[in-house]
């Protein structure tokens, strides 16, 4: 029979969606980092769920107010920013043992005007489109890194097909060597140092997936995924595992035979739903299990 006792297992408390903007100031020329923090604990808590004793409860509070605090000494990179900020609470109180702060970031670029670029007026950019996001989780003495970018829109329109695929009763897909293909990245890498510049390996990493995702004939999405992220490992002797979630965005050729128009892989019907999701993880074959770093981290949509 079941046991009656109820007890406490894993259990983490802070504060989320902190929606954090810094701007810098250098005389008349400001720029801006925008990004939405969470911050949550992990360490000796027990007495405050069993007993109510909130001795050990650093307020959900002051967690919001140390993020905002924190960044008045400057952003940087949201790597380096979510690991002064974890590093602080496991040096300040005893009985936290670690925890997992996360951040996602928008980018803000510089209006231009007549030619110039405005020294504190801007849009939401990035190209792309992209929110670049982060994890750094704590755990005694260990760092653990999680970079990423969510919403990255990338379309080609021809090198694709799909062909070679089994076909059974209920097939009715026609095989194809000229489609659109086109996907929104979502990919999150792990990286094994903390000691390296995280905004020129950001930016490194999404020019390799946007340079191998038009520089070859791709047979599947599978296949494409599949180059990205061994380009990324390979160029990155830092990064140790990347995982992937694609949607498949169809954009499917109309038929406009019933007013005698050809259409010649021109007019498309881009669906919203359904559609196919490609995920996969691609990592060096000698790395041990990380499933413990990655839990708790959406790793696919
Ligand atoms: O690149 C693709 N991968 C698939 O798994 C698939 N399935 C499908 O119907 N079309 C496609 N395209």
């Amino acid at each position: 029979m079941s046991s009656n006792r109820i007890v406490l297992g894993d259990n983490q408390f802070g504060k989320a969606e902190n929606h954090l903007v810094k701007v810098t100031k250098h005389g008349s020329r400001h720029s801006i980092e925008d990004l939405t923090v969470v911050s949550q604990l992990h360490g000796d808590f027990a007495a405050a769920y069993y007993d109510g004793d909130n001795a050990h409860v650093v307020p959900t509070d002051t967690q919001k107010n140390t993020v905002f605090a924190f960044a008045q000494a400057g952003v940087g990179s949201p790597e380096d920013f979510l690991l002064r900020l974890g590093q602080h609470f496991v040096d300040d109180f005893d009985w936290v043992t670690g925890g997992r702060w996360a951040a996602r970031q928008v980018t803000w670029d510089r209006i231009e005007v007549d030619g110039v670029e405005h020294d504190h007026s801007f849009f939401r950019g990035g190209s792309g489109g992209e929110t670049r996001t982060a994890v750094v989780k704590l755990v005694g003495d260990e760092q653990h890194v999680i970079a990423g970018l969510e919403d990255l829109s990338v379309l080609k329109t021809t090198e694709s097909g799909f062909v070679g695929y089994p076909v059974d009763q209920y097939t009715t897909l026609a095989e194809t060597t000229d489609r659109i293909l086109a996907t929104s990245v979502t990919g999150r890498w792990l990286y094994n140092t903390t000691d390296l510049d995280f905004n020129a390996t950001y930016a490194s990493v999404k020019r390799i997936m946007l340079e191998v995702f038009t520089n070859h004939y791709s047979r599947a999405l599978q296949e494409t995924q599949y180059l990205m992220g061994k380009a990324v490992l390979e160029a990155h002797p830092e990064i140790d595992e990347i995982k992937f979630s694609m949607p498949n965005l169809h954009h499917f050729a109309v038929d406009l035979s019933y007013c005698d128009v050809e259409n010649d892989n021109e007019v498309f019907w881009a669906a919203h739903s359904p559609y196919g999701l490609i995920e996969g993880t691609l990592r060096r074959e000698d790395l041990g299990d990380t499933d413990k770093i990655w839990k708790g981290v959406p790793a696919f949509a």
